[in-house]
């Protein structure tokens, strides 16, 4: 019996998401970012395609340890301009019926009062198919946009995530009981005090009363989105997301984060399938596997060295890119030091130099073949642990467009994915309900603060102005 896999379409609104250098190609219209139709014809392509979910990446400022190489960023529209996925989301909402709507927000970004109401509106416009990405950040100068010193320290950042997520699920969870919304117009009630409550919440960070303002959403908590992968990142996931984010170099090393997440997930209650592994992957489609070779080349022709560089902080002390040149031995930086080593490991045959690491940033998670020979891959990794797959793009729309037209159907044959939608939110067409299961953390909220005194009695009649 083969399990469809899900698939989410991995996007970003701004010219220059993953691949570098792409957006130059005559076919990318990634380069019409700021036209909100561009967003909603590709929710209506994946929509009729049968994607899970348009998952859109953020950032609250520029990558790169020291400030990273500016010309570089803004040359390769490397996440500069960008636009805000939440605001997106509501048009995107309003055009589609059954996609699954994930945006990114990092906890530096809003108080969780504010980006809880936000989520709970957008799942009301959108009838129950937000997912949250909840994200702590890379970026020093991301974090000094929000008014702190430099990035905080990585264990802290994951601890100020859990307090963050805990005042949301109080929100989301607790503070409206069941039936609470009445509208009862004979009875003269809008909504029933007694089930409406103030959480009263004190931690280090935040302190916030409730109760929450909107009235419980279709899936309350949205879907929990995460990409941990240091330690802590993990512990964090394991205890909080539905779905985990892999970019994993091989089918081996997906197995073994996913079977260490899920063990850490047991280890707090919960079940082992309660999280949803997605790995990252690119496509180069061709009929036969010599076009399919050629287009890959072709690819390669835009991909831009320097984007990825700068992505990756692979810059020196003073914060340049270093020139592709540059002998790898030669380089002393503070960024992606992990994969200068692997890079070094990998060309053997001549001196590996800077300009490498970009083709081969292209190169990974990359599958080029024939629609059959992409579904034999993608059926390796399911059987390294994968429930999903995150497609990455080259170019919008046409790398999703061809991903539907020609991968889908041989997939579908097959099993692996999806024809039709299931019923319901986003939760339920993924887990089978459309609220979080009593496993997670966030359930313990649920009823929690009824013994407060509800908000009507507590409060002092107030004169009207
Ligand atoms: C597929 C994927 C998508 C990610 N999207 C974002 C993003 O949109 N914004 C962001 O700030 N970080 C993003 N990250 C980074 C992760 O949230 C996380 O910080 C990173 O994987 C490093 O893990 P660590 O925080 O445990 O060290 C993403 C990571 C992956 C693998």
């Amino acid at each position: 019996m083969t399990t469809p896999l899900h698939f989410n379409a991995f996007v970003m609104n701004t010219g220059s998401h993953i691949h570098h250098g792409q957006w130059r190609r005559p076919d990318a219209r990634q380069t019409e970012f700021n036209d909100v139709q561009t967003w909603i014809h590709l929710a209506k392509l994946l929509e009729a395609a049968k994607f899970d979910a348009m998952f859109f990446a953020d950032v609250t400022g520029l990558y790169g340890d020291s400030d990273a190489d500016f010309d570089v960023y803004v040359h390769e529209g490397l996440q500069i301009p960008s636009n805000d996925p939440t605001v997106l989301l509501s048009a995107l909402a309003v055009n589609t019926e059954h996609l699954g709507l994930a945006l990114t927000s990092n906890v530096v970004q809003s108080h969780p009062f504010h980006f809880a109401r936000q989520v709970s509106t957008l799942d009301h416009i959108s009838n129950g198919r937000i997912a949250w990405n909840v994200v702590t950040g890379m970026q020093n100068n991301g974090a000094r946009n929000f008014g702190q010193a430099q990035l905080t320290d990585h264990n802290e950042r994951y601890e100020w995530a859990e307090e963050y997520v805990d005042v949301t699920y109080k929100l989301w969870e607790g503070s409206w009981d069941e039936g609470a919304l009445l509208k009862d117009k004979e009875g003269s009630s809008f909504s029933d005090p007694s089930k409406i409550h103030k959480i009263y919440h004190e931690g280090k960070r935040y302190s916030v009363e409730g109760p929450h303002l909107p009235s419980p959403s279709p899936q309350r908590t949205p879907v929990l989105y995460q990409a941990g992968s240091s330690a802590s990142g993990r512990g964090f996931a394991a205890r909080n997301a539905e779905a985990v984010f892999l970019i994993a170099p091989s089918p081996a090393v997906a197995a073994e984060q996913i079977s260490e997440t899920r063990a850490l997930a047991v280890s707090h209650g919960r079940n082992a399938d309660d999280i949803k592994f997605f790995q990252g992957l690119s496509f180069v489609i061709g009929d036969t596997e010599e076009e399919a070779q050629a287009k890959a080349l072709e690819y390669e022709k835009y991909v831009s060295v320097d984007g990825y560089l700068a992505h990756m902080a692979v810059v020196d002390k003073t914060g340049r890119v270093y020139d592709p040149s540059t002998p790898l031995k030669d380089v002393d930086t503070n960024g992606a030091r992990g994969f200068l080593e692997w890079t070094s490991r990998y060309i053997t045959d001549r001196e590996p130099v800077v300009g490498d690491l970009g083709i081969l940033q292209a190169r990974n998670t990359r599958i080029v073949g024939t629609p059959e020979s992409i579904a034999d891959q993608i059926e390796v990794w399911q059987a390294a642990g994968i429930d999903g797959v995150n497609v990455i793009n080259w170019v919008i729309p046409g790398s999703f467009e061809e991903f539907a037209d020609k991968v889908l159907p041989v997939l579908r044959a097959r099993g692996l994915a999806q024809s039709s939608y299931a019923e319901g939110p986003l939760r339920q067409k993924l887990f089978g309900s459309p609220r979080l299961n009593e496993r997670h953390p966030a359930a313990k909220y649920r009823g929690a603060f009824a013994t407060n005194a509800d908000v009507v009695e507590q409060s002092e009649p107030q004169l009207v102005e």
